[in-house]
């Protein structure tokens, strides 16, 4: 596997370090009676790798739904950028974002799921050429020469041809994340990409994306049980209860020096 190094060149908005690209402000979300974000409060550095930790149900996944524009949140603000998703200015007032404004934003963020979603009636080479075609309006060569350099760096230059289904989990999983570097997004969500592969094929993707993290200027949020991952890859990690952030800091810290009570039973119990 080779290190793509044209893929940092080619971030549309290089790495200002310490520029804050992602912001959670007071977020609340419901979910019936339920809530699972508590006025939330994050940030994310451009070019950071943050890892989100926490229980079951503590509300990772929906984090990155939220970032995503699945779903929408009940109060409070997201940006990404310096552009809200939420909302959008209108002759110099906020307003409810319009579906335009919230489709540019998220052409900006790329996400790799559990399940690989890949599009089964599509070779591999056209999953992964699509979306830049069709949502960027890419010229296809163009589309297509970007959509083999990624292959190529995901280990997988040879198998345009195939189908998704005549491949196996972990490589479908790492078409999955060549298709979503390949719209060039400033931020990529990674939501437990590993959890539903045969476990000899976890290594495989896991060291693709530590590639990605090292090599690009790429932000990176990982929700992940992969502690050993999260270790190498993280500038950051969050560790959620309850709906919010009670504990943030380097790996270092929070593996070997954690402060809150939650966040040592919580690592006892995965670790
Ligand atoms: N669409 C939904 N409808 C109802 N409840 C939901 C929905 N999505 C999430 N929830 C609830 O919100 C809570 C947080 O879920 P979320 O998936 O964000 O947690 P998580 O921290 O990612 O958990 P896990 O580590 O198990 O994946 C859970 O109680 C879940 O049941």
């Amino acid at each position: 596997m080779s290190a793509d190094t044209n893929v940092s060149k080619e971030q549309p908005n290089p790495k200002v370090d310490g520029k804050e690209l992602i912001r959670f402000d007071k977020v609340v979300k419901r979910f019936g009676g339920n809530t699972v974000l508590d006025e939330l409060d994050f940030s994310v550095a451009s070019g950071k790798h943050v890892t989100l930790i926490g229980p079951s149900g503590s509300g990772k996944t929906t984090i990155l739904r939220l970032l995503m524009t699945l779903i929408k949140p009940d109060e409070g603000t997201i940006s990404v950028g310096g552009e809200y998703l939420t909302h959008e200015k209108k002759n110099g007032t906020l307003v409810p974002a319009g579906e335009k404004h919230v489709r540019e934003v998220r052409k900006n963020i790329g996400m790799v799921f559990q399940q690989f979603n890949l599009f089964p009636n599509m070779k591999v080479l056209r999953n992964v050429m699509e979306a830049p075609v069709t949502v960027l309006g890419m010229p296809k060569d163009e589309a297509e020469q970007r959509a083999r350099e990624l292959l190529d760096m995901v280990g997988l230059g040879d198998r345009c041809d195939a189908y998704p289904t005549q491949l196996s989990g972990g490589q479908q999983q790492r078409v999955a994340i060549a298709r979503a570097l390949a719209m060039r997004p400033q931020v990529l969500l990674l939501d437990e990409v590993t959890s539903a592969l045969d476990p000899e094929l976890v290594a495989g993707v896991l060291d693709v994306l530590r590639d990605i993290a090292h090599t690009t200027d790429i932000t990176m949020l990982c929700v992940t049980h992969e502690m050993n991952f999260a270790r190498d890859i993280s500038d950051q990690v969050l560790m959620f209860d309850a709906g919010r952030v009670i504990e943030s800091g380097s790996p270092e810290k929070i593996f070997t020096e954690p402060e809150h009570d939650r966040t040592r039973e919580f690592l006892s119990a995965v670790l």
